[in-house]
């Protein structure tokens, strides 16, 4: 039996000053719904969980500007978001280091929403499957639990563009990863594992992509930033 229950979270990357937070904050809290810092984590009712965009991918030390996983379980942050496109295309993450990342979180206490995608050149060079496998793979073989990991597929081409992905495309590609964690990791991992979809997601296209079997919520951009995005938490009714 299959318990994988909907995740939504709202990435709301390097946006937002404290009177801006405070506003989204107060929206949420006054939202009909079932982060990256602590101002934000104490602003927030106890039902939204906070995460860091990133971390530093081992023991802290000298890494000026990096967070360590560490410090965020320190600060009771449960949740980090790794292998972000933005990371990868805009500071040279690979996937290696992704990995090296996402295996160091998870040791140290966090939960994990990986990020995976592709280009638009891969994907019209038919290469979306095997550039999510070997994004994944390169993950598979630092960890060996789970558990504590949610997958976002996040087209890059589909991200902060109005691009969305047609719910057909967005299943595809989710099906297919599911199969590959059956085949490569456990039926068990396969059956259970959340894969969000990223890229564009909004109030009006939330519930058709969400109905597909294989999409298990969403990682929103620039709809978690407004009113929008209690409908997009509640694109599947409340389902606990
Ligand atoms: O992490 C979120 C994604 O980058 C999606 O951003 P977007 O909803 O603004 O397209």
């Amino acid at each position: 039996m299959c318990s994988r229950k909907f995740f939504v979270g709202g990435n709301w990357k390097c946006n937002g000053t404290v009177d801006e937070v405070k506003k989204i904050c107060c929206m949420l809290n006054n939202g009909e719904v079932p982060c990256p810092n602590h101002i934000v984590k104490s602003m927030l009712r106890t039902d939204f969980q906070v995460a860091a965009q990133n971390c530093w991918k081992g023991k802290g030390g000298a890494f000026t500007g990096e967070i360590s996983a560490e410090m965020l379980a320190n600060l009771h942050v449960p949740w980090v978001i790794l292998g972000h496109s933005e990371r990868r295309q805009l500071c040279g993450e690979t996937d290696a280091i992704v990995a090296e990342k996402t295996a160091y979180a998870l040791d140290n206490g966090l939960k994990v929403c990986l990020c995976v995608g592709e280009t638009l050149e891969e994907r019209e060079r038919n290469e979306t499957g095997a550039v999510v496998a070997r994004q994944t793979a390169a993950v598979a073989s630092k960890i060996c639990c789970w558990a504590n990991v949610v997958i976002a597929y996040e087209p890059i081409w589909a991200i902060g563009t109005g691009k969305v992905a047609t719910p057909q495309q967005a299943q595809e590609v989710h099906y297919n990863l599911r199969k590959w964690l059956d085949c490569y990791v456990s039926p068990h991992v396969a059956m259970n594992m959340r894969i969000i979809y990223g890229g564009s997601v909004t109030a009006a296209n939330c519930k058709e992509i969400g109905a597909n079997p294989d999409v298990d919520g969403f990682l929103v951009g620039g709809a978690s930033l407004k009113e929008d995005f209690i409908a997009i938490l509640n694109a599947r009714n409340y389902q606990h």
